[in-house]
């Protein structure tokens, strides 16, 4: 065995509730969208981020997705591993379940092994965050969900701070869900029985759901609203009505992961018009005053700016210890 010159530092465990409590919202719409710009800026942006990989266990419906990721500017890397098992949730367990590992760039060396479950939650609903910040109307008022899961809550967390709501409408497949859910954010939001009404004159619309076929419609979409695409992440999967998909203008996390990865792109045809990174560096414009669509399918580089504020806190909390 080799010898070793200088000792490794062992990697620190930071679990749901420690990424809850570190992860602080408004830092990390900063930081995210700071690094949706680099990431659109091209090689001078400083990330690599290859399409992750997704394998399917075909016989037990699920999929294993390795996500890794590097921003030079931010000097973070990590690399998130997650299963998307849709049927878990008839079993009562999470859909999606991984950790994601943060490196040292300098070094390469691990540094920590975190939760991404919590992770996902949160960075996902903030890239919808940010979108919407450039995408939708200021003054919105009315913000329909549609799936009443993980991301359902966690996306009225995040569009919170931006938006002063009025109203909280929700949809779930099962009502009940939708109910629950509709207590716990309080007396602004309420459950409704179908998509047609829980939509009709939102301004702000996220589609969280786990379904594979159309469930929100065209007509049932005010002009100048704006949807946030969140599932349908395999490419024969749906959520959109084809035909909204090509009415709308249509923003992306990233053109190559969605061209790849949605089918409500790839099924409908639609034609991104632009990445949100290129609305920050505003070399495309936010057609806010337009109906808009924000698909995003996920990308590694918001695990990479996320556990990297998680991981910064922790290590300025033990300093002070
Ligand atoms: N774009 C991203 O970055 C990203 C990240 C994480 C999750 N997602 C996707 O967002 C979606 C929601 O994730 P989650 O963590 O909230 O999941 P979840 O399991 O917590 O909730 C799923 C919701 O979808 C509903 N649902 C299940 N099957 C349905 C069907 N066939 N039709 C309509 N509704 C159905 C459930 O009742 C529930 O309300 C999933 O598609 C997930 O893969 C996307
Ligand atoms: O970006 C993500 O984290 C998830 C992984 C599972 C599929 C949907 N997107």
């Amino acid at each position: 065995m080799a010898t070793m010159t200088t000792q490794k530092v062992p990697f620190v465990f930071i679990d749901e509730h420690e990424v809850e409590r570190l992860l602080d919202k408004r830092d990390l719409l900063v930081a995210m969208e700071t690094a949706f710009g680099h990431f659109s800026e091209g090689p001078s942006g400083g990330v690599v981020q290859p399409v992750r990989t997704m394998v399917p266990v075909q016989d037990h419906g699920g999929f294993l997705a390795s996500m890794p990721g590097y921003s030079q500017k931010g000097q973070a890397l990590a690399t998130k591993l997650v299963t998307l098992y849709p049927n878990n949730g008839k079993k009562g367990l999470p859909t999606h379940n991984g950790y994601v590992f943060v490196f040292d760039p300098s070094t390469g060396i691990i540094k920590a092994v975190v939760d991404a479950e919590s992770v996902t939650a949160i960075r996902t609903a903030m890239a919808s965050a940010v979108a919407s910040k450039h995408l939708a109307n200021p003054k919105s008022k009315v913000l329909a969900l549609l799936g009443a899961g993980v991301q359902a809550e966690s996306h009225y967390d995040a569009l919170r701070i931006l938006f002063d709501f009025e109203q909280i409408r929700i949809w779930s497949r099962g009502s009940e869900r939708a109910e629950k859910l509709a207590r716990k954010l309080g007396p602004k939001a309420k459950a409704f029985s179908s998509v047609q009404e829980t939509v009709q004159g939102a301004d702000i619309i996220c589609t969280v759901t786990l379904a594979t076929s159309p469930v929100l419609m065209k007509d049932w979409v005010k002009p100048g609203a704006h949807i946030n695409a969140v599932g349908a992440t395999r490419p024969t999967w749906q959520e959109i009505d084809p035909e909204l998909m090509r009415h709308v203008v249509l923003y992306a996390d990233t053109r190559d992961a969605c061209n790849k990865e949605s089918g409500d792109i790839i099924i409908s045809k639609a034609q991104i018009f632009a990445e949100i990174g290129e609305v920050i560096n505003k070399t495309k414009p936010a057609q806010w005053q337009e109906t808009t669509l924000f698909k995003s399918v996920g990308m590694a580089l918001e695990d990479v700016v996320a556990t990297n504020l998680v991981y910064e806190k922790f290590k300025l909390e033990k300093s002070k210890m």
